[in-house]
């Protein structure tokens, strides 16, 4: 695995406004599931802001890591810390923020009346509401009851929920799942925004085609991490022109690895 970041280096501070030194670190880390070994010893670091794409098939583990880092799964061993502080710190709750591939919202209040109570449990800035419905686009339906809107809809009020008290870590399980591409493209662009703001984003996708707007990727299969390098360091690595290809090209790496007894 390669280690260096969009610029070449991992000890790149980010851009101006990000904290200095990596926001997530991943140590060792042991996650069984039912029993299931999910997570064996996996180590990685995730730098301040910065838009890390966390990408592999169904079942390969990226919501019980993403879990892990916000502090809602029970782990087995390793140390993962967060800004600096165990993940799953009090101090972290307003910090960072989870977005589940679930829509977090009151179907019976409206998407204003929804966000006004999720930034009074924060403690967020009364303005914060009307700025969050700005930068999610939901200006058009912020007076319309929750359990009225698309999927797509409820998916950006539950982004919008976390984008209250304006968290340095946002971690996002499939943000754009069942979006269309005009749509995609639009919280692609808002992702980009809050990174150069100095956020950090963890971004779980299917969707290959995304990793080209991710600064860095963690390729993961069956709990372990196949890459952890830019996009033009996994595409240099692997000799190949498009992610889906160099994934395709790592898992048959790995698994001649495992034929062999050889390290991947
Ligand atoms: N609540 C649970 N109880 C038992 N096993 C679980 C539970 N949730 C997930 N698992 C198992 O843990 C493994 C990793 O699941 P996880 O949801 O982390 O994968 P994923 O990469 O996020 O998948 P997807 O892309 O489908 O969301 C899978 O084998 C899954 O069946």
């Amino acid at each position: 695995m390669n280690n260096s970041d969009a610029s070449g280096s991992k000890a790149h501070a980010g851009p101006p406004g990000a904290a200095p030194g990596p926001a997530i670190v991943v140590e060792d880390l042991h996650v069984r599931r039912a029993k299931t070994p999910v997570l064996q010893g996996l180590s990685l670091e995730v730098p301040s802001g910065r838009i890390v794409g966390l990408l592999g098939p169904s079942g390969s583990g990226k919501t019980t890591l993403m879990r892990s880092i916000v502090g809602v799964q029970v782990v087995q061993s390793g140390r993962i810390d967060v800004l600096g502080l165990p993940a799953g710190s009090p101090p972290l709750r307003k910090r960072v923020a989870y977005v589940t591939q679930q829509a977090s919202v009151y179907d019976d209040l409206t998407v204003r009346q929804n966000l006004t109570y999720f930034r009074r449990v924060l403690g967020a800035p009364a303005s914060d509401v009307d700025r969050v419905v700005g930068r999610t686009d939901l200006t058009s339906v912020a007076d319309r009851l929750a359990g009225s809107l698309s999927g797509g809809q409820r998916g950006r009020v539950s982004l919008a929920a976390a984008l209250l008290g304006s968290p340095e870590v946002l971690v996002l399980d499939e943000p754009t799942v069942g979006l269309d591409p005009v749509l995609r493209v639009e919280l692609w662009a808002l992702f980009r925004s809050l990174a150069d703001e100095g956020a950090t984003l963890l971004v779980s996708s299917h969707v290959m085609d995304e990793a080209k707007r991710c600064d860095r990727l963690l390729l993961m299969r069956d709990g372990a991490l196949l890459a952890d390098d830019t996009v033009a360091g996994v595409l240099a690595t692997t000799s190949t022109l498009d992610v889906e290809d160099a994934f395709l090209r790592l898992i048959q790496r790995s698994d001649a690895a495992r034929a062999t007894g050889a390290p991947a």
